[in-house]
């Protein structure tokens, strides 16, 4: 079984809401509303990983003393295992923009089930919304 390492982050805004996106058509699971990030590329940290993801997909900047370690997921998909580590992020420069095609929506955490997210990260809902 491959093994797919993906790095992603809750961003959370001053009213604690969560940034989701939604992934645009054409792409696996398109239509899922998932946490920003991506795939950790041989030889890269998953904090480094994420920080090229944001400028990539939301053309933000963060720092990595701003990203705490919250959770993770790890989830068998039929073709591979996600493991997943979810960040925690509330400090970075720049407005997120939707640079890939995405939706992008601040969702208060009580109204994040509302939103069809991949099955890896149904578990993540919850310690989450107790989190915040
Ligand atoms: N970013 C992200 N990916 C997730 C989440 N949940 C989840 O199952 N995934 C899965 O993780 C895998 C990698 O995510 P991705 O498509 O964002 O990877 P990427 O940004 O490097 O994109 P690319 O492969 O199109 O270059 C996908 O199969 C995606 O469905 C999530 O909350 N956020
Ligand atoms: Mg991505």
């Amino acid at each position: 079984m491959k093994l797919i390492l993906v790095s992603a982050v809750a961003l959370i805004d001053r009213d604690g809401r969560v940034l989701l996106a939604q992934r645009p058509e054409g792409k696996a699971m398109a239509g899922l509303w998932e946490f920003p990030g991506g795939k950790v590329e041989p030889g890269e940290r998953p904090e480094t990983a994420l920080i090229r993801e944001l400028e990539e997909e939301l053309g933000i900047g963060t720092w990595e003393s701003c990203l705490a370690p919250l959770t993770f997921a790890s989830h068998a998909y039929e073709d591979f295992h996600l493991l997943m580590p979810l960040f925690a992020c509330r400090k970075w420069e720049g407005q997120p923009q939707a640079r890939e095609g995405q939706v992008l929506k601040w969702v208060a955490p009580r109204d994040m089930r509302t939103y069809p997210m991949p099955p890896a990260d149904l578990p993540l809902i919850p310690i989450l919304r107790d989190w915040l």
